[in-house]
This record gives structure tokens, sequence and C-alpha cells, in this order.
């Protein structure tokens, strides 16, 4: 349902983008790639059912529903990109243009997403010999796409899969490569540096990938990745260029979401440490969602556009992402 409350500047969403942006939150719909392409999805929805009476009540619901959407997770850039690559699409003088020209924007955006990640698996597939056993971290449908191309050339691969706490995403990775036939070995995270002498590569994807080459990804890889070099077991991010944060060649810094203390330390286990206190204050819990790998312990950046030196990617940055940035509904 849309609603434009022009007297008091209000101005509803559909139901569907609140849905994707709760989904979103919830990490019912989670990994970058994933997130960027629900958004676009959700883009679409709100173009293709807008109730508005005139261009500009379209435009005004269109970056309504992009900032809805922008609000729910900080760290993945892929998020703002997507909504900013379809907001700029949305062009024309009429009602009906304007929703012609999202929709489509949408759908190509959704279309090189995909194909984008195909790319990039055959890219990465050519550094995975027949073989090889690749450690990974989290679930990144970037990192797996490199898995499933190297599989499509025939070359055996095995995992050794991190589990990925306090959220287990481990799981998903394992329950995709098993379905793949790969030979999986599930590991605590705790484990994974003892299990590197078995490991060919470190597999992981990015939310983000910094001016200066650093990788933002799930908590846990930047000492994955320090480990992995202090072994001499080469590191590669599997990333699209989405994943490219433009602001951070201004010197922006990315943002770490800190998520709810539940998610590590549920209430009855809290009250297992403080039972005698339930209301102390002096327990802490700290959840950050991501940290950042320096560009030196990193080998290679996997993107559709080719591998690259994590110092050179600032190059690929300023060539797609060359103009000024801003918020994704001010474009
Ligand atoms: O860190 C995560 C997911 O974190 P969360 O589970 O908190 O969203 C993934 O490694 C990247 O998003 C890349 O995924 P993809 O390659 O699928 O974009």
């Amino acid at each position: 349902m849309n609603e434009n409350h022009p007297s008091d500047g209000t101005v509803d969403v559909d139901a569907a983008v609140v849905d994707t942006a709760d989904d979103i939150a919830e990490m019912r719909i989670r990994g970058a790639a994933t997130i960027a392409d629900a958004a676009a999805e959700a883009l679409a929805i709100q173009a293709e059912r807008s109730d508005a009476d005139s261009p500009a009540a379209f435009q005004r619901q269109l970056r309504t529903a992009a900032k809805t959407l922008y609000e729910t997770r900080p760290t993945a850039v892929s998020l703002p990109n997507a909504l900013r690559y379809v907001l700029r699409g949305m062009e024309g003088e009429t009602v009906a243009d304007l929703r012609e020209t999202t929709t489509a924007r949408a759908e190509e955006f959704r279309t090189d997403l995909e194909q984008a990640q195909v790319t990039l698996g055959e890219i990465g597939a050519n550094r995975l010999r027949d073989g090889d056993v690749v450690m990974t971290h989290c679930h990144s449908t970037d990192a797996l796409s490199c898995i499933e191309a190297a599989l499509e050339d025939g070359k055996e691969i095995e995992a050794i899969v991190k589990e990925t706490r306090p959220r287990k995403q481990g799981h998903i990775t394992a329950r995709q490569l098993r379905e793949w036939g790969v030979p999986v070995t599930l590991v605590v995270d705790n484990a994974a540096r003892r299990y590197l002498d078995e490991a060919d590569h470190v597999l992981v994807g990015a939310d983000s990938i910094a001016a200066d080459g650093s990788v933002i990804n799930k908590i846990g890889t930047s000492g994955l990745a320090v480990n992995a070099r202090e072994r001499g077991v080469p590191v590669m991010v599997a990333a699209q260029t989405i994943k490219l944060h433009p602001d951070t060649m201004t010197g922006q810094t990315v943002e770490i979401e800190m998520r709810a203390e539940e998610e590590v330390l549920p209430p009855e286990e809290r009250a297992d440490i403080v039972a005698d206190a339930p209301n102390d204050d002096g327990l802490s819990v700290e959840n950050p969602a991501f940290d950042v790998t320096p560009p030196r312990h990193v080998d290679a950046i996997v993107t559709e556009r080719g591998q690259f030196p994590p110092e050179s990617i600032v190059t690929l940055m300023r060539e797609l992402f060359g103009e000024t940035t801003g918020e994704p509904w001010e474009v």
C-alpha cells in the first residue's frame, strides 16, 4: 500500500519495502550481494505499485523507500551502491515514464549483479588447482562462485569451513558445498590456525573494500588473514565491484555494525554468569559483526573486472565511481 501525506510531509512506502528492510535488519536476508539484489527488487516493487499522482510524489516515494532500505545495516556498501544505481536511472517527465525507467534500471542492476558473480567466479577459479583445499569464513556467494566454477572446470576441491560465530553462517557454506559434492571439514573458529596447515588458500568474500585495499568482512576475517600470512597460505578475497566503497576515496571510514548482545549471550546464559545480580551492569558484551583486514594480509582481490593486488584497487574504484557519491536518495 502506498500513501502520500503531503500535508505533514511524511511519505509512506510500500509494505514490501518495509518487509525487505526488516528482513535485512534481522538477517533473514544477508550477505552483501544478496542484500543489494533484494534492495533493488524492493525499489522495483515500490515503483510498480506506486500510487503517486505526480512525478514529484513518485520521486519522493522512491527516495523514502531507498532511505528505509539504507537504514537497515551500515557496513555492506553494496546496499547504498545498489540504491544509488537504481535511483540514478529514474528518469522521465511523467509517472508512467518514471515507473518504467526505474523498474528497467532495477532489472538491469539485478541481471548485471548475477552476471558479475559468474564472471568473477570464472576468474577466481583460475587461482584454484585440482586437489586444492580451501578454507572459508562466513558465507559468501562471491567466494562460493569461485569454487563452483573450479568444480565446473573438473577440478576437485575440498573445504575447511569455519563455523563463524555467533551466527554460524559457516553452516550455510557447508550446506551449499555438500550440495555440490565438495568434501567439507567444519571447524570451530578457534581451530582455524591449526587447520591452516592443511589449506592451500583462504577464500573469503567482502562487505566493503576501502580505497587503500583494506577488506571489510565478517568478524574474524582479519585474524584469519594474519594467521594465514604467518603460515604462508595465500588469502583471496572474492568481491564484485559493487563492494568497492567510493566514499573511502575521500578518507571516510567504513562503519562497523555492532549487533545485539543476545546473539552472543542469550539472557539465560547471562543469568548463569550473574545469577546473584540480574541487573549487574558490570558485565557487558561487545558484538561487532565485521572487521578490517589490512591490504598487506591480502594476496588478491578477485572481481568481475579481473584480479587485483589490494593496493591497486583504487584505480578501478576511480574508474567506476569517479563522480561524487552523496547519500543514495540524493542522486
Ligand atoms: O560477511 C559476510 C556476510 O555477513 P552477514 O552474514 O552479517 O550479512 C559475507 O562474507 C559478505 O557479505 C560477502 O557475501 P557475498 O559474497 O554473498 O556478497
